[in-house]
């Protein structure tokens, strides 16, 4: 039998996704490897939230199979679903803060969730330091209102964090953010992947990201309802087919994607 730890954390077996009888993505298959940040790439409408949500057990495939650490979701019941959902942090969208709450109670209530034997001021203590990993020490006290939409991403970040996922799911970090913002974001979500040593799992259609972080990524086609390619961003620049060349390829960032 091979070591848990020689199994990628992510394998995506012959998925497909539908909803009722509306199928979304069929024949999908990958492996997302330990430490890797991997993108999932696409048009709109092409089913890269939908297969999030697969990847983080909300939704069941019509077919096929998601192995988190070589466990399939839905082969055991609820609890066991929820144990292996406590491997893995997710940013969703909106960053989800509590408004009422400042940014320590909001990571502080995490803990509490995961860690119920902790101290109140070990809690405090915890989250004012998974702040301080995001880069807003000293923020402890702020709600979520009277900081920028960065910080606010960090602040969602470090909620994410606050569990040591293993695996950390990320869904569009750029969405609503200038591009100085979502730089800094990128850079810090590369540099917690190198410290933390976490797979980092992102649905994101922002070239910047993709060519700037990306360790590999899955393009999925909403026309053909299946991943036409996959593979490290510069090689899927240079290699992969017209529809995914045109999509590597737009706007300003055209140049810069294949110079850097
Ligand atoms: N709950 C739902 N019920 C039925 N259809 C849905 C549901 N959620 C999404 N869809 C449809 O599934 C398809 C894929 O949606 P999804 O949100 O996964 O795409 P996406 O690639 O993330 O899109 P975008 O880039 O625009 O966010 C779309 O056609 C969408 O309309």
């Amino acid at each position: 039998m091979s070591r848990p730890d020689s199994i990628a954390p992510i394998i995506v077996r012959d998925l497909s996704m539908a909803y009722g009888s509306r199928l979304i993505q069929q024949g999908l298959n990958f492996e997302i490897q330990r430490g890797e940040i991997f993108v999932i790439m696409g048009g709109s409408g092409c089913g890269k939230s939908t297969l999030l949500r697969h990847l983080i057990g909300l939704q069941a495939p019509a077919k096929g199979q998601v192995l988190i650490q070589g466990q399939d979701f839905w082969a055991g019941d609820e609890a066991s679903r929820r144990l292996l959902q406590r491997r893995f942090g997710v940013l969703f969208q909106s960053g989800a803060l509590w408004s009422s709450m400042t940014l320590n109670e909001n990571v502080s209530l995490i803990i509490e969730q995961h860690c119920p034997e902790l101290k109140p001021a070990e809690i405090a203590e915890l989250a004012a330091f998974k702040l301080a990993l995001v880069g807003l020490r000293g923020f402890d006290d702020y709600y979520p209102s009277e900081i920028s939409g960065g910080m606010k991403k960090r602040a969602g970040l470090a909620r994410a964090l606050a569990v040591d996922p293993q695996i950390l799911f990320i869904d569009e970090p750029s969405a609503g953010l200038d591009p100085i913002s979502s730089k800094n974001l990128d850079e810090l979500i590369l540099a917690l992947r190198d410290s933390l040593g976490a797979t980092v799992v992102m649905v994101t259609h922002e070239l910047p990201s993709i060519f700037g972080i990306a360790d590999r990524a899955v393009f999925l086609d909403a026309k053909t309802k299946t991943q036409l390619a996959l593979g490290a961003p510069r090689e899927l620049l240079a290699h992969g087919g017209p529809q995914l060349r045109e999509f590597l390829s737009r706007g300003e960032t055209e140049m810069e994607a294949s110079k850097a």
